[in-house]
């Protein structure tokens, strides 16, 4: 075994799986789906659809009554439990710890099981609490002394302790405030990027769905699939009025994530640097952007300020968000939304000045059917 190193991952195939419980209940009628290797698939619908028993046949937690689940072809009942689950990360909720062991002990568990001496194990430990971004000041606390966000992370390196081509996450960032649960999805996406594992996520909120997953699996009450497709088809062609409902009358908005900017061109406005004086400052007529000596935007001058001695920040307007050319145009829009001028400032990867865009030359791109993905949505 080789901890934390790049493990590709495997495919998963639902065949015609089919879940009742003793009493009755169908949570899963017969489905099928296949999870493509080194992606992250999410199951997404609202409470009691069954993507926790959907998840939970993978790791043979639950068995179908009917139909198989293959990791790689092969069916999951030929291999052992305990074994099957050595390759299988698992993430829920509340993360799972062990309360009385230290967050590298909980970590070093997995390395331990694999027959790695203790000092080993630890060390490998420390090396996954680097990778899910925790400080190593956090390693010899227990559960109970880190937050609902550091434990999940805990939860996280604890699952990729045996560096399994699978990792299966349900619901892990639920039970964390807004601000936290999106720096945990950032780092999913980042640590992804790093691993390449299959990861078969479940939540119930479609924005989390849309922005993690490269497929988005939606189920609906019964254990139905309403619709498997990427995130950009889903907002833009929802199979039914069960998913237009559930991705939200804004989907038209969110699909801007979507579309990239390319071909949005970006106009000038008059800009000054941080430190010119008075000499140097247009005749305002209009908004000026103010720069660094780098030529990154700092703020904006208003229209008829006046500019005493050196321009100095305390004398800026905070400017708004700032949009790199050529990422989605949600971030476009949003630039020019949130500019005190209306005028969005792009910039480049390095955070350079570029240009400025307004949110009329936005959707004029969208509108323009320049974007033939859009333009096809527009008409529906
Ligand atoms: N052991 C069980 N016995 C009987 N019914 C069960 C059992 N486990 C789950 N169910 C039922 O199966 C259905 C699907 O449950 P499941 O937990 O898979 O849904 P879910 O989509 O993950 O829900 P949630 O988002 O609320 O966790 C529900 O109606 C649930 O009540």
């Amino acid at each position: 075994m080789t901890v934390g190193d790049p493990g590709g991952g495997s495919v998963i195939e639902f065949r015609s799986v089919r879940k009742q419980y003793d009493d009755g209940t169908v949570a899963v009628q017969e489905l099928s789906l296949t999870v493509p290797a080194g992606t992250i698939t999410v199951l997404v619908g609202p409470s009691g659809c069954g993507k926790t028993t959907l998840l939970r046949m993978v790791n043979r937690m639950i068995e179908p009554s009917s139909g198989a689940v293959l990791l790689d072809g092969g069916d999951v009942r030929d291999s052992e439990p305990a074994r099957l689950r050595r390759g299988i990360g698992y993430v829920i909720q509340q993360a799972g710890l062990f309360p009385h062991r230290t967050v590298r002990d909980n970590v070093a568990t997995v390395p331990r099981l694999f027959g790695h001496g203790r000092r080993d194990a630890r060390r490998r430990a420390e090396g996954l609490l680097e990778r899910v971004g925790l400080p190593p000041e956090v390693s010899k606390r227990y559960p109970a002394q880190l937050s609902g966000g550091q434990q999940q992370r805990v939860g996280v390196a604890r699952a990729l302790a045996a560096d399994p081509p699978v990792l299966l996450m349900d619901e892990p960032f639920s039970a964390v405030d807004p601000v936290v649960r999106e720096g945990l999805q950032d780092e999913l996406l980042r640590l992804q990027g790093e691993l390449g594992k299959t990861v078969l996520f479940v939540t119930h909120d479609i924005d989390e769905a849309v922005k993690l997953g490269e497929n988005v699996a939606v189920l609906r009450q019964g254990g139905y699939l309403a619709q498997y497709a990427p995130p950009e088809q889903l907002l833009a062609e929802p199979a039914d009025d069960f998913v237009t409902s559930f991705v939200g009358r804004d989907r038209g908005y969110r699909r801007l994530s979507f579309v990239d900017s390319t071909g949005l061109g970006a106009g000038s406005v008059d800009t000054v640097r941080i430190g010119d004086t008075s000499a140097d400052v247009p005749s305002q007529a209009g908004w000026v952007l103010v720069l660094d000596t780098h030529d990154r935007p700092r703020g904006w001058l208003p229209p008829e300020a006046t500019v005493h001695g050196q321009l100095t920040e305390d004398q800026l307007i905070a400017g708004g968000s700032l949009h790199t050319g050529g990422a989605p145009l949600r971030g476009a829009l949003d630039a020019a939304l949130s500019s005190p001028s209306g005028l969005g400032v792009v910039v480049d990867e390095d955070g350079v000045y570029l240009g400025v865009i307004t949110a009329r030359q936005v959707l004029e791109v969208l509108e323009s059917g320049r974007h033939p993905a859009m333009a096809e949505g527009a008409s529906r």
